[in-house]
Order: C-alpha cells, then sequence, then structure tokens
C-alpha cells in the first residue's frame, strides 16, 4: 500500500485484486451512473472561502454524533456483501473502524451476522460506536426479530434505508449476469428465526409499499435512535422531523438507485434549512477528500459517511487497508480545516463555501 497517498488511488489496485464481476457490482451505480458521477463532480464545483489569521492551532476532529462520539466527522456507510472483497469481510471493517475511532453503519445485508461484527469490534476497542442499516421489512415480526439482535449485539443506531423500495437497476450486473452471492456467502441477519426452518436465508424484500407507517411502527417498537437514511427532499425532512425521527441521512445510494437524481452535496442545503436544527444531518455520496468533509460540513452536515472507498481498502489489505483510507480521510480533513481556519468541525460554517460554476 505504499505508493497509495490519496483515497481514489485505491480504486485501480482494488479492480486488480477483484473479480470484474464484483469489482463492477461495488463500482457500479444505476442506469448511465449520471448520478455516481454527480456526486464527485458535484464536490469539485463548490470552492472555498478560507478565513485567515485566526490562531486556531492544530485542528481536533473529535465530534460527537447524535451524542455518540465520534474520533473525526467521516464515518462509514453501509455497504452490502464485504465477504465479496476479503475473507475477512465486515471483521476487518469492524475492527479498522473501532480501532479508528469512529463509527461503523453495519449493513443489514452483511456476509457476517451482526453479532460476530460486535464482538470483533470489541476486540479492539472497549466502546465501539456501532450502527445498523435497516431495509425495513413489511413482515414486521421480522423486522422486530432482526432489531432485537441487533440491540442485543449492542448497536447504537439504526438507519432506515428509505430510498429502495425497489432494487436499483444495474446494467453492468445485469451484462455480467450477477444477480447472487456465490456459493458460500450468505446474508447472516436474514437468517430465518423460525425453528421449523433451520438454516434458511430469507431475500430482503425492498418495497414500495413502505411509508411512514412503517416508520412509525419501528419508532414504537425500539427505544433505540433511527436515522433516514436517503433523503434528497426538504419536505420529506421536514416530515421525518415532525415523525420523531432523530437523525438524516442525505443520500442518494451513492447513485445506486434513481439515475440521475441530484448529487447528495446540491440536496444537503435545502434539506439542512428545513430541519431548522430538528434533527443532525449526514451526508454520503462522493466523498473522496478531506475539502469534500469539510465542504459538507460547511452546509449544515454534522459529519459524512463513506462508502465505495471502504471497499476499496478492504479490498486491497484488509483490515490495514480500511485503516489506512480513513487515516488519509483524517490527515486531509484536519489538514483542510488548518487552511480554513478553523479548529474543529464544529467551527465551519457556511460562509466558508461558494457554490457555483467549476473552476
Ligand atoms: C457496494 C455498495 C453496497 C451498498 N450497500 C448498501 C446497503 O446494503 N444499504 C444501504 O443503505 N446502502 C448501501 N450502499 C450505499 C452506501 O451506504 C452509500 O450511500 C454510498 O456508497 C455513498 O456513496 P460513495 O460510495 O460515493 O461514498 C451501498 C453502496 C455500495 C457502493
Ligand atoms: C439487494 C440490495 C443490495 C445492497 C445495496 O443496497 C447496494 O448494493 O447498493
Amino acid at each position: 500500500m505504499d505508493g497509495l497517498l490519496t483515497v481514489a488511488d485505491f480504486e485501480a489496485p482494488a479492480a486488480e485484486a477483484l473479480d470484474p464481476v464484483h469489482y463492477d457490482y461495488f463500482a457500479g451505480g444505476a442506469r448511465d451512473e449520471i448520478t455516481v458521477r454527480a456526486n464527485t463532480s458535484a464536490f469539485a464545483r463548490i470552492r472555498l472561502r478560507p478565513r485567515v489569521l485566526r490562531g486556531r492551532g492544530t485542528p481536533r476532529l473529535a465530534t460527537t454524533v447524535l451524542g455518540q462520539p465520534a474520533s473525526m466527522p467521516v464515518l462509514l456507510a453501509p455497504t452490502a456483501f464485504h465477504r465479496l472483497a476479503h475473507p475477512e469481510a465486515e471483521r476487518a471493517t469492524a475492527r479498522a473502524a473501532a480501532r479508528a475511532g469512529t463509527v461503523l453503519v453495519a449493513a443489514m445485508l452483511s456476509t457476517v451476522a451482526i453479532e460476530d461484527i460486535a464482538a470483533e469490534a470489541r476486540k479492539v476497542a472497549a466502546d465501539p460506536v456501532l450502527w445498523f442499516q435497516l431495509y425495513l421489512q413489511r413482515d414486521m415480526g421480522f423486522t422486530e426479530a432482526v432489531v432485537r439482535r441487533a440491540e442485543a449485539a449492542g448497536v447504537r443506531a439504526l438507519v432506515v434505508t428509505a430510498d429502495s423500495p425497489a432494487l436499483g437497476h444495474h446494467e453492468r450486473n445485469d451484462r455480467n449476469g450477477f444477480h447472487d452471492l456465490p456459493p458460500g456467502m450468505r446474508c447472516e441477519n436474514l437468517r430465518e428465526l423460525r425453528a421449523d426452518e433451520p438454516g434458511h436465508v430469507r431475500q430482503v424484500d425492498l418495497s414500495p409499499d413502505l411509508s411512514w407507517a412503517h416508520v412509525a411502527r419501528l419508532r414504537a417498537l425500539t427505544d433505540l435512535p433511527i436515522l433516514l437514511k436517503g433523503v434528497l427532499h426538504p419536505e420529506d425532512a421536514r416530515i421525518a422531523a415532525d415523525e420523531g425521527v432523530d437523525g438524516i441521512v442525505v443520500s442518494n445510494h451513492g447513485g445506486r438507485q434513481l439515475d440521475t437524481a441530484l448529487a447528495s452535496v446540491e440536496a444537503l442545503p435545502a434539506v439542512v434549512d428545513a430541519v431548522a436544527g430538528r434533527l443532525p444531518v449526514l451526508l454520503d455520496g462522493g466523498i473522496r477528500r478531506g475539502t469534500d468533509v469539510v465542504k459538507a460540513l460547511a452546509y449544515g452536515a454534522c459529519a459524512v459517511a463513506v462508502g465505495r472507498p471502504v471497499v476499496w481498502g478492504l479490498t486491497v489489505g484488509g483490515e490495514d487497508g480500511v485503516t489506512r483510507v480513513l487515516d488519509i480521510l483524517r490527515d486531509e480533513t484536519a489538514h483542510t480545516l488548518m487552511l480554513c481556519g478553523c479548529g474543529t468541525p464544529a467551527e465551519v460554517s457556511r460562509d466558508l463555501v461558494l457554490a457555483g460554476p467549476p473552476c
């Protein structure tokens, strides 16, 4: 990993190491992948307008997200199927996140059970912060069973993915005939718990029938904080606040659901304004540089999350690869804060960014 200086540097060696079909699954997005590209190009169009001579010293990155500690305002977004990337799969990712002292949002469609992810994180940190991404299942009995497993594993928030009334249409997967995990890999959190079907693993149920009523039912069955992931419209953010949701993740699922949806950072300011401080707002999609992190903070996000860069790090170097990717983002974020005249993430304000034509 010696020559890998930037987060972007990890993609080519990951592509080299992966089965091309699996590389396409990780890298790809919906339809023409216009939104995949927009997520990164939108950050490039935003210009920073730094402050000088403020004497803030070396930046301190530690922060809290929903009152929970994170060593930096950069979290690990939920991404499915880590076994395709590395034999240690989510175990390696969990150790790297815990060692980095930041939040891992474990995917419901992980290839390691949530109990084992939590145990692994605890091997390297006394009190790791683990959240669990949930696709609400219409079978609320099964949803509840999964939530109880997450609670028992010590998960500290649920991240409900709201942007997936159906699978995104990934033409790379269609061309490659990739529709199932290879033999021996399973979504361990979807195991049937009924005694009459031992070992059976369910298919995830993504449904257009889901509505705010399901969120209300989830709200009634757990005391865990609930974040809603995949919000782009300010009106939905306002409804989420009214419905007792605890946080919002502005996201277009890394461009993997609705193609030509706006870039997540384009959606951010209106969402932040709509919730008017009632809820913390996070963002994912296209974060590749410390400057991207600071731009999202400037528009009012309290933290960001990264998806593909973690997968590339995992592929290239297992736990150490993920650690390296997180270290790069940490160093770049600290350096950017310093150059902007900020001593902490909380000091980043909207006047530090100007949206406009490409530079
Ligand atoms: C390979 C892959 C798998 C993903 N799996 C999930 C998932 O299971 N649940 C979910 O809510 N989001 C999932 N996402 C979306 C991420 O949580 C996140 O929104 C996105 O990756 C952020 O964009 P980035 O990859 O540009 O950082 C996945 C993304 C990728 C790339
Ligand atoms: C069946 C859903 C796949 C996981 C996912 O959300 C993604 O690949 O983006």
